[in-house]
């Protein structure tokens, strides 16, 4: 695996794919500016070394070059963030392109314009990977976020750097983590997988079952099992057509001899709302119009005994509407036991946007071993899949 470390970067210019993909608010102001700090120990590391840096990523999904998508709108952070002024070019391709990279001195850094702006970067167009490519003498992948994606600045471009392409830190590391989990885990392993939808993990929960010797499935997708299982689930989120699949699961499990933990109990509200009334109930006895929305106190105290003997913890999907006050309990009563066997020693890592926003909403993100920065990447990883901005590097 090519790293940083197998090339000098002095008076070289390295083109680094980076996931800038954050969220702006309506003044256009960076709003957690986590991927760009987690990119730069590559940009620092390049610059040491005598080297200039292209930096080129997406933000959002432009149709075109729509002006609320443009990368210039992040260019203060970055500066501030890298502690160097950066330039911008106002097209990633083009003479503009060529000539500020042609120009760009030892220890200077340039942020080109949205690549999604063109169309020829999610459709992988090689003649626009290759005009990328022309710009750098080195190609740096360094965007964990964006590698489940076979576009052209992250994966086609690579073909263009066959001795002179490696990955970023970020990247290295995001992989490292992962193989923590997945290869070189230390049991017992648990995966908490939470969310909304059977349906959207479905492939996660069938993968990691040949790798974990504990699975807490809540969230949302209790419900599916609840109700697979015979239980009353009242008007809780559930999905009919997946029952089939979740008993399959439990089955799958037993056979593996995994043990699954599903809620015992449940904080029930009478609406979708903050302010309903709630009650605690058993997870199988959810009366009429009523919904499940978090984890009751018995499940945590389960729960909490089983993170508590893990060496090797995955957490993927909040355990209750987290975002409504009334339903986060649990989402933080977790968070706080996956801390807490953290600190015992345990290898820690969270993943996926919303479970890596209420790390950060309840003040969790240093207690853990690593936050992830992927959120469709880390999961199609756990589904077992081979990205193919990784592979591109590695061929
Ligand atoms: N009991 C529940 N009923 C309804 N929705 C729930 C329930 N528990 C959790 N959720 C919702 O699930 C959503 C998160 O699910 P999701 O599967 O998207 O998580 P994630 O994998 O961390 O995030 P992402 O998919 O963005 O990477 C949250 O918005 C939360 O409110
Ligand atoms: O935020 C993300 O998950 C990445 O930046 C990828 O974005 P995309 O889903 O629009 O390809």
């Amino acid at each position: 695996m090519k790293t940083l470390n197998n090339f000098d970067f002095n008076a070289k210019k390295a083109i680094i794919r980076v996931d800038f993909n954050v969220p702006l608010d309506e003044n256009f102001n960076v709003t957690d500016a986590t991927r760009i700090e987690a990119a730069k120990p590559t940009i620092d590391a390049i610059l040491a070394q005598g080297g200039s840096v292209i930096l080129m990523s997406h933000l959002g999904r432009p149709k075109g070059a729509e002006d609320k998508y443009s990368l210039k709108h992040i260019l203060k952070t970055t500066s501030e963030i890298l502690g160097v002024p950066v330039q911008f070019a106002s097209n990633c391709v083009g003479e503009e392109a060529q000539n500020a990279a042609k120009n760009l001195l030892p220890g200077q850094v340039l942020l080109l314009e949205n690549l999604r702006f063109h169309d020829e970067e999610e459709a992988g167009d090689v003649a626009f990977a290759k005009e990328l490519a022309s710009l750098g003498d080195i190609y740096v992948n360094d965007a964990f976020g964006t590698a489940h994606r076979a576009h052209a600045s992250t994966t086609i471009i690579a073909q263009f750097f066959p001795t002179s392409k490696c990955f970023g830190t970020l990247l290295a590391k995001e992989i490292e983590s992962l193989n923590k989990v997945l290869k070189n885990s230390e049991k017992p392993v648990t995966a908490v997988l939470g969310g909304s939808k059977v349906s959207s993990k479905i492939t996660v929960i069938e993968n990691i079952l040949d790798k974990v010797d504990h699975m807490i499935i809540g969230g949302g997708m209790t419900f599916t099992f609840v109700k697979a299982l015979g239980g009353k689930v009242g008007n809780s989120i559930c999905e009919d057509d997946k029952q089939e699949l979740a008993l399959e699961i439990l089955r799958l499990a037993k056979e593996k001899g995994v043990q699954i933990h599903i809620p015992v109990d449940v904080i029930a509200a009478n609406d979708f709302s903050n302010t309903a009334d709630t009650q605690i109930v058993n997870v199988n006895e959810i009366p009429d119009g009523w919904q499940g929305l978090d984890a009751g106190p018995k499940s945590l105290e389960n729960f909490e005994k089983v993170i508590m003997e893990s060496k090797t913890i995955l957490w993927n999907g909040p355990l209750g509407v987290f975002e409504m006050e009334s339903f986060a309990k649990g989402t933080i009563a977790l968070g706080n036991y996956i801390a807490a066997s953290t600190q015992n020693g345990a290898f820690s890592l969270v993943g996926g946007g919303d479970s890596v926003a209420a790390v950060k909403q309840f003040g969790l993100e240093e207690k853990m071993s690593y936050v992830s920065t992927g959120g469709g990447a880390m999961l199609e990883m756990l589904e077992g899949k081979v990205l193919p901005g990784i592979a591109a590097i590695l061929d």
